[in-house]
């Protein structure tokens, strides 16, 4: 019999107000893929991850996580699903007063009771993982845009999540960082087992890192396509997926 999935998504839909941003989304993640939410600017990339988190109510739908259902659990289950999922978001910026390594402790003070020296090893062996090993005791500040995004990753991962959602990781980086993130979160991938869930918009970065996909979009309010994405680069007929995956006008 076939693994469980990681996420199972079935017929989501959100509004707000009067407003329908999708509906009707159904998909799967399997354990250890990386796992793409694409489309254009203001489809509901985001908040499809939001609400798979429950951050964003559904309209209609059901999500499971890890097998189960966040809308299900009581408070404290919720809780303790939450922390088995690690996210950066696309504006989760670190501390700018806390060193890298105090950032990347931070989940391990909230949410554990190891003691400093324990998080201190840990912290420094997730900045190790993301090449990050020998900026530990730098501020913010001092770093570039891509070894934040680094730390950011180091950070969701603190607790060892074996789902890690990712919103926009490569936003305002240049092509070449970019590139280097993408590799760094398929070696992570490759190398833990962590499963991931991207959303982003850029082809490059889906074209290199996505197992499979699913593209939303916002005249259709929902799902316009599912697969591997260079399949659907190479075969898809539907105008605007082509569109997308070949930079041709729709
Ligand atoms: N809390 C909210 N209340 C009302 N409207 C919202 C809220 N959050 C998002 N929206 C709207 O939902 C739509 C989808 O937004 P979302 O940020 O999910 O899109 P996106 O695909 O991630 O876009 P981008 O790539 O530009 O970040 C947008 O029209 C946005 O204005």
């Amino acid at each position: 019999m076939a693994e469980d999935p990681v996420i199972r998504a079935e017929g989501l839909s959100v509004r707000f107000g009067s407003k329908t941003i999708f509906k009707d989304v159904s998909f799967e993640v399997r354990r250890g893929e990386i796992f793409v939410i694409l489309g254009g600017s203001g489809c509901g990339k985001s908040t499809l991850l939001k609400a798979l988190i429950g951050l964003v109510p559904l309209a209609a739908g059901h999500a499971w996580l890890l097998g189960e259902e966040l809308a299900k659990e009581d408070d404290n289950e919720r809780r303790a699903l939450l922390r088995r999922i690690g996210v950066m978001w696309q504006s989760g910026a670190l501390f700018g007063s806390m060193t890298l390594a105090e950032n990347v402790e931070l989940p391990l003070e909230e949410h554990t009771d190891l003691s400093r020296p324990a998080r201190e090893a840990l912290a420094r062996s997730k900045l190790g993982l993301v090449g990050l090993g020998d900026a530990a005791a730098k501020l913010p500040a001092e770093i570039s845009g891509g070894m934040a995004k680094r730390a950011g990753i180091a950070r969701a991962m603190a607790l060892d999540p074996p789902l890690l959602f990712l919103d926009e990781p490569g936003a305002g980086l240049d092509p070449i960082t970019s590139a280097g993130l993408d590799k760094l979160i398929k070696d992570i991938a490759r190398d833990t087992g962590t499963t991931f869930v991207v959303v982003t918009h850029e082809l490059q970065s889906i074209l290199a890192i996505g197992d499979r996909c699913i593209m939303l979009d916002k005249e259709a309010q929902g799902m316009i396509a599912e697969g591997d994405p260079r399949q659907l680069k190479a075969e898809s007929t539907q105008p605007t997926v082509r569109a997308f995956f070949r930079r041709e006008a729709a």
